[in-house]
């Protein structure tokens, strides 16, 4: 059985007066086949593990370098972020793929130092608008995923985000048949090259304007193991709804 992931990207947002957040958050779930997690800007992951620390809620980066150390100024290790308290890193987000010129080799670079490292890697793929108007959406995640995940051991510390970058932050959503069809795909194609049972153990998540409003639905979705959620992770009261969503379809 996959565990269900609730994941929360703040992105750029966040500093210390937001970590009540997390304590609230920690303070409403518990769920046993549910996980929680937060990946706060890399200045609060510390703080942010303090402030959860025995509670079942886990903390995460946003991004690493494919290196243990040395001369790369403004970036942060996978060594790093364990040592700051994260047990998870998102790699390959379209952010980082669009505003910092990312690769599928740079993150799959990336990944394997994120697993060396001993952290769960949460790899993102997605379409632009373009690319789904001219119907290359599959075309697309298989190329994504082909170049972006590295070979694999085990399923259980490799998650995938299937984030439509024209869902994100737009309120936009694709419909379940949508978001069923790429699941499928992305599922077959990882049973494919790993073998049914490491391909059967990685969780999928969707992403994009997840919202209290339109989560239950899309959890309903078959190969929809969970979300990664961007704005709505912000407040309790915004990502609890969401999270209470996901436990109710265990
Ligand atoms: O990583 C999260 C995604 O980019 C989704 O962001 P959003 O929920 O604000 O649309």
């Amino acid at each position: 059985m996959r565990l269900k992931l609730a994941a929360g990207n703040w992105k750029m947002n966040g500093t210390g007066g937001d970590l009540h957040v997390l304590t609230e958050l920690a303070q409403r779930h518990t769920h046993p086949a549910c996980e929680l997690l937060i990946c706060p800007p890399a200045t609060l992951l510390h703080r942010a593990a303090q402030a959860v620390e025995g509670a079942e809620i886990a903390v995460g980066g946003q991004d690493c370098h494919p290196q243990g150390n040395g001369a790369y100024t403004g970036d942060i290790s996978a060594q790093m972020l364990i040592d700051a308290g994260a047990s998870a890193v998102i790699l390959g987000h379209s952010e980082r793929r669009q505003y910092h010129a990312e690769a599928d080799e740079t993150v799959c670079a990336k990944a394997l130092a994120a697993q060396a490292a001993g952290l769960t890697v949460i790899v993102c793929v997605g379409e632009s608008l373009a690319q789904r108007e001219a119907a290359e959406t599959l075309q697309v995640i298989a190329g994504q995923i082909a170049g972006s995940v590295p070979d694999l051991a085990s399923g259980n510390a490799l998650v995938i985000a299937y984030e439509p970058i024209w869902a994100i932050g737009t309120g936009l959503v694709p419909d379940t048949g949508q978001i069923a069809e790429v699941h499928d795909f992305m599922r077959t194609r990882l049973q494919d090259r790993f073998g049914a049972e490491i391909g059967g153990q990685i969780r999928l998540l969707y992403g994009g304007s997840v919202k209290a409003t339109n989560a239950e639905e899309i959890f309903a979705v078959p190969n929809v193991d969970g979300a990664l959620v961007g704005g709505a992770s912000l407040t309790a009261a915004d990502f609890s709804p969401i999270v209470r969503a996901l436990e109710s379809s265990t």
